[in-house]
């Protein structure tokens, strides 16, 4: 993927080559601005690629389809509908023509009773949680069936302990419908507990697959059981190897630190 042309080019990807299984629950983790929303949304079909492609079940896509659904880290709630409309809005589209209106509701319902978000169908974006309008982000994606369901760091704008929760919510809602997701996430932790594959990009520009680790953890998986887990912790290491070692990212010094004085940069260094 290249974004510009001529002098102005960007080249931003470069070799992204990954094959993934039904029901597979992948993360791309790498450093800031190497692509990995880039990736998703080609995949999303949100952005189209300068050369190569998607194939989801033996068809190109490269065009956003119900198959794909997104949920970013900013909720895409809209702000005028309550959070049973919302994800009203999106279950007609896609099953006006099969279902009817009662079994319509009923999978509103569903779906929303799937991120306990039930006891809040009347409410208005604006007042619900961060935490509460990410669930529901989750439950109008999961109620479009998609095929894959694409996560754009779902976690990242949470404070810890809602994370965490959320996180269980995802494990336990992916144990139950085998879905094929595919998440960004910047938290090695996250990408672990959640993961049957971690795919690590190299820096850009020209970002590549680096490294592709399995994680071999037996799922129902706890988190808590996990911080003891030799395999866990040894997958940890090889992520922040990556990261940290392999790929180590030095941001370039800003003007206005170079120009400060010693003492300061001293301070800030
Ligand atoms: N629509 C666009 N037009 C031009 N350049 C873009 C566009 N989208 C992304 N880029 C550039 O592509 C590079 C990768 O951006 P991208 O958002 O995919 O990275 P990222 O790994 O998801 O970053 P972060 O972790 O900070 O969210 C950046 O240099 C960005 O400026």
């Amino acid at each position: 993927m290249t974004f510009g042309e001529g002098a102005a080019a960007n080249p931003v990807l470069k070799g992204i080559d990954l094959d993934v299984q039904r029901g597979e629950f992948i993360s791309l983790i790498g450093h800031s601005g190497c692509g990995k929303s880039t990736v998703l949304n080609i995949v999303a079909g949100l952005l189209k690629a300068t050369s190569g492609g998607v194939i989801l079940d033996g068809r190109e896509v490269n065009e956003p389809g119900p198959d794909r659904a997104v949920v970013f880290q900013n909720h895409s709630l809209l702000p005028w509908l309550t959070v049973y409309q919302n994800v009203e809005l999106a279950v007609d589209k896609i099953f006006r023509e099969t279902k009817s209106k009662a079994e319509r509701k009923e999978w509103i319902l569903h779906n929303l009773d799937m991120v306990h978000m039930d006891h809040a169908l009347h409410r208005l974006p604006s007042e619900i949680s961060g935490g509460m309008k990410q669930r529901v982000g989750i439950a109008r994606a999961l109620a479009m069936e998609p095929k894959v369901l694409l996560l754009d760091e779902p976690f990242g704008a949470l404070d810890a302990l809602t994370r965490a929760h959320l996180q269980d919510e995802v494990i336990r809602i992916q144990a139950e419908l085998g879905n094929t997701v595919l998440m960004i996430t910047h938290d090695v932790d996250e990408a672990v507990l959640l993961s049957d594959r971690v795919v690590m990009m190299t820096n850009g520009p020209a970002a590549e697959v680096g490294q592709i680790m399995d994680v071999p953890l037996e799922r129902p998986r706890n988190r808590i059981a996990l911080a003891e887990d030799p395999v866990y912790n040894h997958c940890r290491q090889e992520i922040l190897s990556f990261l940290y070692e392999k790929q180590r990212k030095v941001e370039p010094i800003s003007p206005a630190r170079k120009a400060a004085p010693k003492r300061e940069t001293a301070l800030t260094a």
